[in-house]
C-alpha cells in the first residue's frame, strides 16, 4: 500500500466531496438527475415561498453575469401576476438551470437551488448519502487521532449536511468541525483557501486539503496547504505530468498520521 505521510504540522482535514467522499456515479446518477426531473415541479409549488424567490434572485443576477457565455437563457422579472406570465419566468429558470447543469457548473446560485430542491428527496428517505467504505472509518480515527475535519465542496453547505444527514451510514455529522462552500469562494482560486484557513483559526500549512481535482489542489497548494489528489474509480484521470507532480492516495487508509505507529 502506497503511504502518504501527513506532516507534523498538520492538525486539520479538508475534504472534498464529489470524487473524494463520494462516488461521482452517485452525484450523476442520483442528485442530478432527481434537479432535472423535478425541477420545474418543485418551482411551481414554491413559487410563492421566499425562499424559492431569493434563489431565483440569484439565478436571474448569475444569469445576467453571464450574459456572454454561448447558451445562457435568460430569466425575465415578473411584472405582474398573470398565471402565463409566472409560467414563462418558471420555464425560464427551468432552461437556465438545465444549461448551467450540461455544463456542470459550480456556481453558488445553482447550487444554493440543488440544496433546497434535495432537502425533501432526503427527509423522505428517497435518496440517501454515499460515500466509499474507507471514508467513515478513517475519518473516525483522524478525529481519535485529534484531528479537526472539515468539508469544502461547490455544493452548498446545506446540500452536504444532507448528503451527511440522511446518509447509509446514517447521520453522521458529528464527525465534521465545519463545512464551506462557495460562499467563501471558488475552489480553483487561492483566496478561498487563506480565507478558510482564517475561518478555522489556523494557518493555511497547519491544513492537509483531499481532492480529486488538480486545478483545486494547485489553488490550495497556492495559498501554502498540504494536498493529496484522491485517485477514485469513475474519477477524470491525471495526465503523466499531474501523476509525477501530486501526492496520490486511492484510499484514505493511505494516510499515515504522525501520532500513529
Ligand atoms: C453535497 S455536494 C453535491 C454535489 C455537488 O453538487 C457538487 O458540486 C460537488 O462538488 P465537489 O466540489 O464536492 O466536487
Ligand atoms: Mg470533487
Amino acid at each position: 500500500m502506497v503511504v502518504f505521510a501527513v506532516p507534523a504540522e498538520v492538525a486539520v482535514i479538508l475534504l472534498d466531496i464529489e470524487g473524494t467522499t463520494t462516488p461521482i456515479t452517485y452525484v450523476k446518477d442520483t442528485l442530478f438527475p432527481y434537479i432535472k426531473e423535478n425541477v420545474k415541479e418543485y418551482l411551481r409549488t414554491h413559487w410563492e415561498e421566499e425562499e424559492c424567490q431569493q434563489d431565483i434572485s440569484l439565478l436571474r443576477k448569475q444569469a445576467e453575469e453571464d450574459s456572454n457565455l454561448d447558451g445562457v437563457v435568460p430569466i425575465p422579472l415578473e411584472t405582474g401576476n398573470g398565471e402565463d406570465e409566472v409560467e414563462q419566468v418558471i420555464q425560464a429558470v427551468v432552461d437556465n438551470v438545465l444549461w448551467q447543469m450540461s455544463l456542470d457548473r459550480k456556481t453558488t446560485a445553482l447550487k444554493q437551488l440543488q440544496g433546497h430542491m434535495w432537502r425533501a428527496a432526503y427527509a423522505t428517505g428517497r435518496m440517501k448519502g454515499e460515500f466509499f467504505q474507507d471514508v467513515v472509518p478513517a475519518i473516525r480515527k483522524w478525529r481519535e487521532a485529534g484531528m479537526k475535519v472539515y468539508i469544502y465542496s461547490s455544493g452548498s453547505v446545506e446540500a452536504q449536511k444532507l448528503l451527511f444527514g440522511y446518509s447509509t451510514e446514517g447521520d453522521i455529522l458529528e464527525l465534521f468541525d465545519g463545512h464551506f462552500d462557495t460562499k467563501i469562494g471558488h475552489k480553483v482560486e487561492s483566496e478561498s483557501y487563506r480565507r478558510i484557513a482564517s475561518s478555522i483559526g489556523c494557518s493555511t500549512n497547519n491544513v492537509l486539503f483531499l481532492t480529486d481535482v488538480t486545478r483545486e489542489a494547485n489553488a490550495a497548494e497556492e495559498a501554502d496547504m498540504h494536498v493529496a489528489v484522491v485517485l477514485r474509480p469513475g474519477n477524470a484521470g491525471l495526465t503523466d505530468d499531474e501523476k509525477s507532480y501530486y501526492s496520490l492516495i486511492t484510499s484514505f487508509n493511505e494516510l499515515f498520521l504522525p501520532s500513529s505507529t
